[in-house]
């Protein structure tokens, strides 16, 4: 584990991605959050490039209690025909603190011609020059040799000078960068063996995503002799991102054999990955390896089948090992096993009813077949399969009937009025609700109806809402579903509806939130 480096930067390159805006506090969390995932280096941004990034080294150095991670601060070599001990913002590499410093250095000669307006001599002296001067200042240096694949197969020559160059001053590491991320793995891994070969210092990869290749680039460097991988978490960064980091080391721990992160640090990685994308507000893609959502979620009929003899016939790894766990999912494509094994999920035993299962999958297909889907809607489904094993509907009130009026005038935003009449705890009540829309005063009505007989109700919360017309060609005598997500203080669920008339979809995937929420709390039926 030691010898080899998990290097994160996604608190400076993946803080370049479009759309994300970190704050200080932001910085901080998800230091703590990397240092937890067991990563060896956090690059926590380019102090003296923005007043943010500097202030973050200045509270680092009294907030951050970093257990693993050695914190980096990143830059870039000395201005050309400065001195490194003038350039400032050399000097505030130094003055952040930073017990690393990351240096990103020409290693194109185009780029240095063409971008730097400099000789390629003048950049290989500010290369040596910086590295230098911040070694004696008593940090390690890391040298991030920007554009060195480009370069390397037009002419290895020159960026293989800059990496000499870079050890020969006292460099620690060198990270060859695929900046443009345009390479595949055998350039990465051609161009990385001939340099393990000249050079014995350490190697690093530092890819990017432009072919959807940034983790494949990064293990090829691996195998070619790199022991320093540089990422992000959730592949966040520049254009189409960095290397996914979470998947980097999973691959090189679970595929490899190599030892880089604790494993009981890799097993949090969902849930530190995830934590990640709550600080900077970006929902986490349900179809990332490993910790996505879905990356263990089966749909077809014909896995369950096999997964219910055994998980690993459809799965590459154990879950668990990522934190991650396998689900099933219930839909037209399921078949016996499919619902078994969602029932097991769900606490219920069909195991020893074949009947049952096929009378569920039927069910499922049919409904599936007129609109519904319920691998979006568990909780719906879970109702369903309820109904099925007891026999009977789970009824927490008896519908009489519900009716909405929408009005406006005199410019006036409209505004809906609902009726729900309905029987709940032996009474008949009739209630009214307002809201901006129709569902909005649906929920008001019924929320209000069912006050007296279910006050759990008060806790839930509509957190989402989503209208799909299924039949466009049919205009506004269309089919529509509707997809309702209920919250409490401790979790969420999904539900669904289907009908001609968006009100009543709605109406009835309204009903089974309520029934779902109410049936999670223990709450028994009073109709
Ligand atoms: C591949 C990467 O992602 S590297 C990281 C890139 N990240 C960022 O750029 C984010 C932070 N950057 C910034 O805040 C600003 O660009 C700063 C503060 C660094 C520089 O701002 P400015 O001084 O206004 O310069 P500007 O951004 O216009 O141009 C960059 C300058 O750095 C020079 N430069 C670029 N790379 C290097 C290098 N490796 N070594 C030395 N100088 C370099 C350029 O030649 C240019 O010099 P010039 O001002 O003499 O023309
Ligand atoms: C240094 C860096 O971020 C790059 O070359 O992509």
């Amino acid at each position: 584990m030691t010898d080899f480096h998990v290097y994160d930067t996604t608190l400076r390159d993946g803080a370049q991605q479009e759309g994300l805006n970190l704050s200080v506090p932001d910085k901080l969390a998800i230091a703590g959050y990397l240092d937890q995932l067991g990563f060896g280096f956090v690059e926590g941004g380019w102090p003296g490039a923005n007043p943010k990034d500097t202030e973050f080294f200045r509270r680092a150095a009294t907030e951050l209690r970093l257990q693993h991670a050695v914190l980096a601060a990143f830059g870039s070599t000395r201005r050309a025909g400065t001195e490194a001990a003038q350039d400032p913002q050399v000097l505030a590499l130094v003055e952040s603190g930073a017990p690393v410093v990351t240096l990103v250095a020409k290693s194109s000669p185009r780029h240095v011609v063409e971008a730097l307006h400099t000789t390629l001599e003048e950049n290989l002296a500010m290369v040596r020059d910086t590295v230098s001067f911040l070694v004696a200042q008593g940090r390690r240096v890391f040298v991030d040799a920007e554009h060195f694949f480009d370069s390397y197969v037009q002419d290895p020559a020159y960026p293989v000078q800059v990496v000499q160059e870079a050890f020969a001053a006292g460099a620690e590491v060198v990270a060859l960068c695929d900046t443009n991320g345009g390479m595949l793995p055998p350039q990465v891994f051609r161009a990385v063996t001939e340099l393990r070969a000249v050079t014995d210092g350490i190697l690093g990869a530092h890819c990017h995503n432009d072919t959807g290749c940034a983790v494949a680039n990064t293990l090829a460097a691996v195998d070619a002799g790199a022991t320093h991988v540089q990422g992000t978490v959730n592949g966040y960064g520049e254009r189409t991102g960095n290397a996914d980091l979470v998947t980097v080391v999973a691959n090189l721990q679970l595929k490899q054999g190599r030892e880089v992160v604790d494993p009981a640090a890799l097993a949090q990685a969902l849930h530190l990955s995830h934590a990640v994308s709550e600080v900077t507000n970006i929902p986490p893609v349900g179809r990332q390896p490993y910790v996505g959502a879905s990356a263990f979620a089966h749909k077809a009929g014909l896995h369950a089948s096999a997964l219910k003899v055994h998980p690993d016939l459809y799965q590459h790894t154990d879950p668990a090992l990522v934190g991650n766990s396998m689900r099933t999912l219930v839909s037209d494509m399921a078949g016996r096993a499919s619902i078994e094994l969602k029932a097991t999920e769900l606490g219920y035993d069909l195991t020893h009813d074949r009947e049952l299962a096929a009378r569920t999958v039927k069910r499922v297909k049919d409904l599936e077949q007129d609109g519904w889907t319920f691998d979006a809607a568990d909780a719906s489904f879970e109702l369903l399969l309820r109904e099925e094993v007891t026999g009977e509907p789970l009824q927490y009130f008896a519908t009489e009937s519900w009716r909405i009026i929408t009005d406006s005038g005199d410019g006036r935003e409209a505004l809906s009025e609902a009726t729900v009449k309905l029987r709940a705890a032996g009474r008949r009540v009739v209630a009214t609700g307002e809201g901006n829309g129709p569902v909005n005063a649906l929920d008001h009505a019924l929320r209000e109806a069912l006050a007296d007989a279910y006050p759990e109700l008060a806790g839930f919360e509509l957190t989402d809402f989503r209208v799909r017309i299924l039949d466009a060609s049919h205009g506004t005598d269309a089919t529509t579903r509707v997809l309702i997500e209920t919250s409490d203080e401790s979790s969420s669920w999904q539900t669904v509806g289907v009908a001609p008339n968006i009100v009543h979809a709605s109406w009835t995937a309204l009903v089974d939130s309520f029934s779902y929420g109410l049936l999670k709390r223990g709450v028994q039926p009073r109709p």
